[in-house]
């Protein structure tokens, strides 16, 4: 304790300090002795380590409540008859933040982040931060804060009045000071229970509104809206309660349970076998891009937004010029949609520079291939890549679906070969699928796992086969999607049945995105034929980019429109094809599109591609727009049955007479045993 009288209590509960039963009993216990000691006038709460907390243990959701909780601590802390200021640094996330918003004053250090994430988690702030943030800010700021689950910095926390202070130095101290003074000069250092929540009605009435709006099939948007509204209208103790009943009634729901799934599934994605402990990847200083077409263009931009001089390659003078262009049209349209301030857009085009030669590879620590996907013109690529890149420089390949160790072979160092898969719009999309060749070293997958970090992205390292997983998987849903429009559903259908699903968009209308050419050439390499898309692609219908694909897009406009040209087309090719026509309905339309991809997904796991059941969702979720409230297709295999999943492939083999469609043998067995996909096989001695 200082000689002042203040105590400072330090919340250690490494690597981020969540708030786990055994820190909040000893929390209790030393606040109950603060409380008791007449010696100390004011308490100071600070944390050991790199932030003050991230929160409540999300691990011990779901799992009985074990007093004291951290309602029990705030209240506490409210009524322990001695001021409370607490010192923040790092990240103060959730709970943690919900600690802060009990005590009577808040220090920041500079650059400390301040949120409420648990949105993103499916619930809400239940610590008492839906009632007491609206107290301190204003209700339409804490809304913004806690529907959106962004944090805010220091600096714009005091402007709200968050934050009491942002204090340089050492940070205990300057909360101490602040205690100190307040003590010395007799301020009142008012709790957020003795304040109301000021409010606009009407302003507030359209925020909430915005969030509905915004919410899309998820729950919990719609309950953080609530209890803020709550906070404008009830006492703080009936705001409380009801704030709890929500945060129970969403903890315990699936959506919840999918995200909490997912935010464990990203980080056991990263660590990989094969990675030894001790590596430390080199600092990628330059990187060059070969081919400035889309996937170039976009892979270039992510280097410049993460601040990495990048030289897009491409033989072609004018076909570099259009792709520099389309980058600087993209980061113009984000300063347009004020994403991005024009300084820093500035600052990225100045990182950006084109050659005609390859050469201009040769200081690049990183080179990714993104040339077109020909098996016979990567290999050149790669032979010449190998001749100019530096030594150890990382070499990449950004192929959707070729072998990593054929490009690997053209080499004489395929140890510093993989594959860095990116998906469209490769600025945007945040999934890197990080392909491991037989070849590739530990090193070098590290440098790939960093790499995905420095880029914004989420890494999951797969295996080398055809397609890796996403596509692989995906594959398998374009022929069923195919086969319902055979059948006699329309696009438009198939689109609105995995819309209401949660995607942001069904199959044929990202197909027209990507262009139908694309999908084409990718089936004349595997040899499938898909009668009416070939047919669509025969009439020169290529997508959004001819105005005309599965749907018809008014010029320069991105909005499908439903084209009865299209269902005659259709009806054509199913009557040349006599398969019978039928109406499905938006449940089937679903099981036909994702079955198949759990299927595949088995398979891809009992081969070894994927490491884990999890990592396949991770991949979901950040490559196609899997809704992440919905966990991904493994969490939704497991929800909907292995048994289910079992019968209802085979039921699907029989109606179409796709045997790919039969039951992988890893579901057969995982269903005959009770098991699931994420679980695995119950072991001996435990119950199914
Ligand atoms: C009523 C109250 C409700 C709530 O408070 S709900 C929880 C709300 N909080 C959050 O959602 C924050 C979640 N955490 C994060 O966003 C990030 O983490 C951080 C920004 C705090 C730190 O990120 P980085 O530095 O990259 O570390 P890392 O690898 O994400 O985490 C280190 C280890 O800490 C575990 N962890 C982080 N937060 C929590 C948590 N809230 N509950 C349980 N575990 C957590 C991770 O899983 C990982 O663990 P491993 O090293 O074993 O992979």
């Amino acid at each position: 304790m200082a000689a002042d009288g203040i105590a400072v209590l330090t919340l250690d509960n490494p690597p981020v300090n969540t708030l786990a039963t055994p820190l909040r009993t000893a929390l209790d216990s030393a606040l109950r002795r603060c409380g008791a000691d007449p010696a100390v006038r004011g308490i100071v709460l600070a944390s050991a380590g790199r932030m003050f907390s991230a929160g409540a243990e999300m691990r011990e959701f779901g799992k009985p409540r074990i007093p004291p909780l951290l309602r029990d601590l705030i209240e506490l802390i409210e009524t322990l008859g001695k001021p409370v200021v607490a010192a923040l640094h790092g990240r103060v996330l959730g709970g943690g933040l919900e600690l802060a918003l009990g005590c009577h004053a808040r220090v920041a250090a500079p650059g400390t982040l301040l949120g409420l994430p648990e949105v993103k988690r499916g619930i809400l702030p239940g610590g008492g931060g839906t009632q007491r943030l609206p107290r301190l800010v204003g209700a339409e700021a804490a809304l913004r804060m806690i529907a959106s689950g962004e944090p805010v910095t220091a600096e714009a926390a005091l402007e709200m009045g968050l934050v009491e202070a942002v204090a340089d130095g050492d940070l205990p101290d300057a909360a101490c000071r602040f205690l100190a003074t307040a003590l010395a000069e007799g301020r009142p250092l008012p709790l957020a229970r003795d304040r109301s929540a000021p409010h606009d009605p009407q302003s507030l009435a359209a925020a909430i509104a915005e969030v509905r709006k915004r919410a899309r099939g998820q729950a919990a948007p719609l309950a953080c809206a609530e209890a803020v509204r709550l906070a404008t209208e009830l006492p703080l103790e009936e705001g409380l309660d009801r704030e709890r009943a929500l945060f129970q009634e969403l903890v315990q729901g699936e959506q919840s349970r999918a995200l909490r799934h997912l935010f464990f599934a990203e980080r056991e994605a990263q660590k990989v076998a094969g990675i030894p402990a001790d590596i430390a990847p080199p600092p990628v200083r330059r990187a060059a891009v070969i081919g400035a077409g889309t996937m170039g263009g976009g892979i270039a931009m992510c280097f410049a937004n993460a601040g990495i001089p990048v030289t897009v390659i491409d033989m072609d003078a004018a076909a570099l010029q259009r792709g520099l262009d389309r980058c600087a049209q993209n980061w113009q349209r984000s300063v347009q949609g004020g994403r991005l301030d024009q300084a820093e857009m500035e600052r990225r085009r100045a990182l950006l520079s084109g050659s005609t030669d390859l050469a201009a590879l040769a200081g690049a620590d990183v080179v990714v291939e993104a040339v077109f996907e020909d098996m016979a013109l990567k290999q050149r690529i790669f032979a010449e890549i190998d001749r100019l890149a530096g030594a150890g420089a990382l070499l990449a390949s950004n192929t959707s679906t070729l072998d990593i160790d054929r490009m690997a072979a053209a080499t004489a160092r395929p140890g510093d070969v993989l594959g860095l898969h990116f998906f469209s719009p490769a600025n945007v999309m945040k999934l890197l699928e990080i392909v491991r060749g037989k070849a590739t070293s530990g090193l070098s997958l590290a440098r790939g796992v960093a790499l995905g970090g420095l880029l914004g992205k989420v890494p999951v390292v797969v295996g080398n086969c055809d397609g890796f997983v996403a596509n692989r998987m995906t594959g398998r849903r374009g022929a069923q999607a195919e086969r319902l429009l055979q059948e006699g559903a329309l696009p438009q259908q198939v689109d609105a049945a995995m819309t209401e699903f949660g995607y942001p968009m069904g199959p044929f209308a990202v197909g027209d995105l990507a262009g139908l050419d694309i999908g084409a050439a990718a089936r004349r390499r595997r040899g499938a034929v898909f009668p009416v898309a070939d047919a669509l692609v025969a009439e020169g219908r290529l997508g959004q980019k001819t105005g005309r694909g599965y749907y018809r897009y008014a010029e320069g406009s991105r909005k499908a429109e439903p084209d009865p040209e299209v269902a005659a087309l259709i009806a054509r090719v199913a009557a040349g094809l006599g398969v019978p026509q039928r109406r499905h309905d938006a449940a089937e339309i679903r099981e036909r599109l994702i079955l198949p991809m759990v299927n595949e997904g088995a398979r891809i796991l009992e081969e070894g591609i994927a490491a884990r059941a999890s990592d396949i969702d991770v991949i979901f979720v950040h490559a196609f727009g899997w809704p992440a409230w919905r966990g991904g297709p493994m969490l939704w295999a497991d929800g909907l049955g292995l048994a289910t999943v079992r019968d209802r492939l085979a039921h699907y083999a029989a109606l179409t007479g796709d045997e790919t469609l039969q039951p992988a043998p890893l579901i057969q067995r995982l269903a005959a045993a009770g098991g699931s996909l994420l679980g695995g096989a119950p072991r001996a001695g435990e119950s199914a």
